[in-house]
């Protein structure tokens, strides 16, 4: 699929109160801007939105105000093309890895050849070669989350929107999972919108990280991640990615005070 830019424009989200708790402001109106092939990161403290928005830009949510375009199209549901990880395992239970990965594909009467040739590719790209006819449940949560991965790339979206993915992984494994989508996003240049509370994690992956308020959230600060590409895991000792950690920091220890005041 060819790539085109999302425009987040104006875009808030206010839920209704239950019983006698008023309305939550979760959004204040938000502009975001995507290019093709760009990996952006939002970095935010809990609370702050950043499901939110994620959910509307795939079509899960729909935003109180604003609007969302991909390329010329405004989004109004979820759609093939975007692929979505989330934090949460989300594999079909009842289905192998192989028919997880393929599932896209069937529902979109992709051909058995093709999808043979599209499985066997992301099996191999997401180290998961062998494992095909296992079920979720048998998968450690690393592997279920390269499981998840290989579903998504395999309908070959626009753009990625992933929600914490490596969120619910022990910290060996989580490093491990980054490096995989780092190598995989070096190779495809597809676009991403990465939603993580992980101040490294953003660093090593993007190329821009947005920080959030605290909520209701709204783009407080951008930042460029000019770290070259291709990235390794020992840029993270370079001065460089220290002082982007530096600031940081500073951004997000100011939003959590705030969220912890209110
Ligand atoms: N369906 C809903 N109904 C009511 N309130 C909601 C709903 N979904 C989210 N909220 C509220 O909106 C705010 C933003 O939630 P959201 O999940 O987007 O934050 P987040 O930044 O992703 O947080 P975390 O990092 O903890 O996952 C929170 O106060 C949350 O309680």
């Amino acid at each position: 699929m060819s790539q085109e830019p999302l425009r987040i424009r104006g875009v808030t989200r206010s839920f209704p109160g239950q019983g006698r708790a008023g309305p939550t402001l979760a959004l204040q109106p938000t502009d975001l801007t995507v290019a093709p092939g760009e990996f952006v990161a939002i970095l935010g403290p809990s609370g702050c939105g950043k499901s939110t928005l994620l959910r509307i830009v795939a079509g899960l949510d729909r935003p109180t105000a604003g609007t969302v375009h991909l390329g010329p199209r405004e989004v109004t549901g979820p759609g093939p093309d975007r692929g979505m990880v989330f934090q949460s395992y989300t594999l079909f239970p009842w289905l192998s890895v192989a028919d997880n990965i393929r599932y896209g594909l069937v529902e979109r009467g992709v051909k058995p050849a093709e999808q043979q040739e599209i499985l066997a590719r992301f099996l191999a790209r997401t180290g998961l070669r062998g494992f095909e006819n296992h079920w979720p449940r048998q998968l450690s949560g690393g592997m279920q989350q390269r499981t998840a991965l290989a579903r998504a790339l395999a309908n070959d979206p626009e753009i990625l929107l992933l929600d914490e993915p490596f969120g619910a992984l022990d910290h060996q494994t989580r490093e491990l999972m980054q490096e995989l989508l780092l190598e995989i996003w070096q190779a495809d240049r597809k676009t991403v919108l990465f939603v993580t509370h992980d101040i490294d994690e953003a660093i090593f992956l993007a190329n821009r990280v947005v920080v959030m308020s605290a909520r209701p959230g709204r783009i407080k600060a951008e930042v460029k991640v000019d770290l070259p590409y291709p990235r390794e895991w020992t840029v993270k000792t370079t001065p460089e990615f220290g002082a982007l950690k530096a600031r940081l920091m500073g951004e997000i220890r100011e939003e959590v005070r705030r969220a912890a005041a209110s």
